[in-house]
């Protein structure tokens, strides 16, 4: 048996850890259970999604409902896994940043929010088994850190198809893998795949005079999951799809001129000037519509908004210098 003095001093040593990890905890991140770091606040995520979004009902509504359910649950069957598609332009980085700023204190700052770009950490694709072993050891490591990670996976199309498939297991529904539950953590990934079909969709249902918010999750879904199925690159023909691991497609659908002029009022104002009409109209007519004939679809979503509006405003304020 152990001596009484021995197993006191442990015991001792153990209170002494705890405590000073708790303090460590007041002043610097730290993933402990119930840690003030890692608070998630799905209503503010809603307000987010509600007032800062534009044009994505779709994304407001299954964005918070899946992630409110994972969230709450203490034993989730597995880690959540979201699938952003869309355009370019429509939100899809900006909708992934309102939800690391809705769950960790620090947002994308936080040492619990991975974020990983295809093409600038996997730019060779011979090297698909290194970077897939260094992939799978990296998400090994951050979720035996901390089980509550958020990992987003940007422009997942242009992944190698081996690597994908190598995140397979942490994503699947095991309790845990050499030790390690992955089923706390959450994947976001990010594409273009299925964009032309979601366009194609949302115009055929504005020429048959449908609503834009009368488009349904079913009316898209099956269209993006076959989209990134078939599509060359990323996820096609991946497992994760053949084994129904990613539990939502979410479709972002192409802004129109008036989304477009919504994002340039919020830039002037947030640049601390007063969003005129004429200010609006100036910077949206810089801007590139498409299809030719009816021109109701920015070609960059709200992306370039900011810069647009800086020159606008710049030209406006000093304009007289230079002339
Ligand atoms: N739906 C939207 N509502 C309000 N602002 C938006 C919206 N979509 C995009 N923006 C603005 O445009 C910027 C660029 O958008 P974002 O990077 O999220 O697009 P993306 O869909 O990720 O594009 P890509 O496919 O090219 O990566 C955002 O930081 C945000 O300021």
């Amino acid at each position: 048996s152990v001596p009484l003095g021995v197993s006191a001093l442990g015991v001792a040593g153990a209170a002494l850890y705890a405590g000073f990890e708790k303090l460590r905890c007041s002043f610097y991140e730290c993933c402990a259970p119930r840690s003030p770091w890692i608070q998630p606040n799905m209503t503010a995520l809603n307000i987010a999604l509600t007032t800062r979004l534009h044009g994505q009902h779709l994304v407001q509504d299954t964005v918070t409902k899946s992630l409110k359910a994972h969230l709450q649950n203490d034993q989730p069957a597995k880690a959540l896994v979201l699938s952003f598609h869309g355009w370019t332009g429509g939100g899809k980085n900006f909708v992934s940043r309102f939800i690391a700023e809705s769950i960790y204190k620090l947002g994308m700052k936080s040492d619990y929010v991975h974020v990983f770009v295809s093409t600038v950490h996997f730019p060779h694709e011979q090297q698909t088994d290194i970077y897939k072993l260094h992939l799978q050891d990296w998400i090994r490591g951050n979720v035996s850190s901390c089980q509550r990670s958020l990992f987003i996976f940007d422009e997942i199309d242009k992944m190698p198809i081996g690597m994908i498939n190598g995140i397979k297991p942490f994503i699947d529904y095991h309790e845990n893998i050499d030790g390690v539950d992955f089923r706390r953590s959450i994947f976001l990934f990010l594409s273009n795949t299925g964009g032309p079909d979601i366009t194609r969709a949302v115009l055929k249902m504005w020429r048959t005079g449908k609503k834009r918010e009368e488009i349904t999750m079913l009316d898209l879904e099956p269209l993006i999951e076959r989209g990134a199925f078939n599509e060359e690159g990323g996820l096609h023909k991946s497992e994760l799809i053949q084994h129904s691991l990613v539990d939502h497609y979410i479709p972002f659908l192409p802004l129109e001129r008036h989304h477009v002029e919504l994002c340039i009022r919020d830039e002037i104002i947030r640049r601390g000037h007063t969003p005129t009409k004429e200010l609006i109209q100036k910077v949206s007519s810089e801007m590139v519509y498409f299809p030719p004939e009816n021109q109701l679809f920015s070609t960059t979503g709200c992306k370039r908004v900011a810069q647009k509006v800086g020159f606008v405003l710049a030209d406006e304020l000093y304009g007289d210098l230079f002339t």
